[in-house]
């Protein structure tokens, strides 16, 4: 619980939001490190369509109500976390600084939200699992074609105490990124995505048995196991009667999907289009989201990414029928400056978040529903 009196604390000499944030990593990062990072596949429509689709709502507040304290925190897989946001996974965080995910899980740590580790991160799930004393520790995997590899990341996932596994099911391929073909651009030449396999031993023993190939040899290595094209259903029912941990969908947009995905026995989906680097003119998440909820029933969890930059969108999707929302890019732009920087964004968010919800009228977010938003157009 946090007065809103202290969230005016704000520090001048930092950037004043994550678009700032995004200006100076434009200016400071190589290039094709923030082309990378910034854009989106195809022609963009998804990337900026999901900024667009908050501006199609409105908030409608509600006035007279005591509004001196104010509680964003939610229960998420049966863990109390201090806001209704989580950090997406984004692979490859070495590109912007040096510390990578593990800054950016210390951030998380320090704001009490649950960090969302890439299967393709620059560190290892056992130095990231140690990053995270005191928030949830979820491990997206990019479930591999060598089953084998996939069975040890999940042991080591289950061995080291994370708390859930998110399964992104929205890249059987890479979408077609036309920044990064321009830059002839993959993040892993620099060296970085590739701690979870360099350190794992399945991998090794497969891939590298006289531990003599070369740097190049074991990225190409990765990219021949790394995306499944093949993956179906089937697949995550099996996976779903083996392992005990808490699964989590990522990048669902149709309801009929995500019912299937709810009779398979997972624990909540992230409704996403991957942020727009996936498929071209996918739909803007928040346009299915209300529709989603209503197939799955108002107590299964449900999340969503996408586009979200302010308190105010928060507020939208949660309005909408979200319990959380994730955000991508805006912390990656903050992680310019390490573990402050990307404090720094979750802090302003979470303060942003804190005044709009007392000039909406609300004390604590589950209080949100579709009587607080308006269609505006
Ligand atoms: C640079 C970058 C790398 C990403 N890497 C991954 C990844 O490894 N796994 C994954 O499931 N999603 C990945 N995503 C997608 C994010 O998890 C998330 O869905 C998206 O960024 C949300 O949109 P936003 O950036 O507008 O907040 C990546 C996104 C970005 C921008
Ligand atoms: O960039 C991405 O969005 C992403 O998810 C990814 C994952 C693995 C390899 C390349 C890109």
């Amino acid at each position: 619980m946090q007065q809103i009196n202290e969230v005016n604390d704000i520090d001048l000499s930092v950037p004043i939001n994550s678009e700032t944030y995004r200006e100076l990593a434009r200016e400071k990062i190589d290039k094709k490190a923030f082309g990378y990072i910034d854009s989106g596949s195809g022609s963009e429509w998804s990337l900026v369509e999901n900024i667009k689709q908050y501006h199609r709502y409105s908030l409608v507040p509600r006035v007279l109500r005591d509004v001196t304290a104010v509680d964003q925190s939610i229960t998420l897989l049966g863990r109390e976390i201090r806001a209704p946001y989580l950090l997406a996974p984004v692979g490859f965080q070495t590109i912007v600084h040096d510390d990578g995910e593990r800054a950016s899980a210390q951030a998380s740590n320090h704001a009490g939200i649950p960090f969302v580790q890439s299967t393709v991160s620059s560190y290892t799930i056992e130095e990231i699992r140690a990053a995270l004393p005191d928030a949830p520790h979820y491990f997206q995997l990019y479930w591999p074609s060598d089953v084998e590899v996939c069975d040890s990341l999940i042991k080591r996932a289950e061995a080291s105490g994370v708390d859930a596994l998110v399964i992104t099911v929205d890249t059987p391929l890479l979408g077609r990124r036309e920044v990064d073909l321009a830059h002839a651009y993959f993040p892993m030449e620099t060296g970085a995505g590739m701690a979870n396999f360099l350190s794992d031993p399945v991998f090794q023993a497969k891939y590298n048995p006289t531990g003599t190939l070369t740097e190049s040899a074991l990225k190409q290595a990765i990219q021949k196991i790394l995306f499944h094209p093949g993956l179906t259903f089937q697949a995550l029912k099996k996976l779903r009667d083996e392992t005990a941990l808490p699964i989590i969908i990522k990048g669902v947009l149709n309801k009929d999907d995500a019912k299937e995905l709810q009779a398979l026995g997972v624990d909540g989906i992230i409704v996403s289009n991957h942020g727009g680097r996936q498929l071209d003119s996918a739909v803007a998440p928040l346009d299915v989201l209300a529709d989603v909820r209503a197939a799955v029933g108002p107590s299964f969890p449900l999340l969503v990414d996408g586009g979200v930059r302010r308190g105010s969108d928060i507020i939208k999707a949660l309005a909408l029928g979200a319990d959380a929302v994730l955000i991508g890019r805006p912390y990656i732009y903050g992680l310019i400056d390490g573990e402050r920087g990307v404090r720094q964004v979750l802090s302003q968010l979470s303060s942003d978040l804190q005044t709009n919800l007392a000039l909406l009228g609300v004390t604590d977010v589950s209080q949100l529903d579709q009587s607080y938003i308006k269609n505006a157009e």
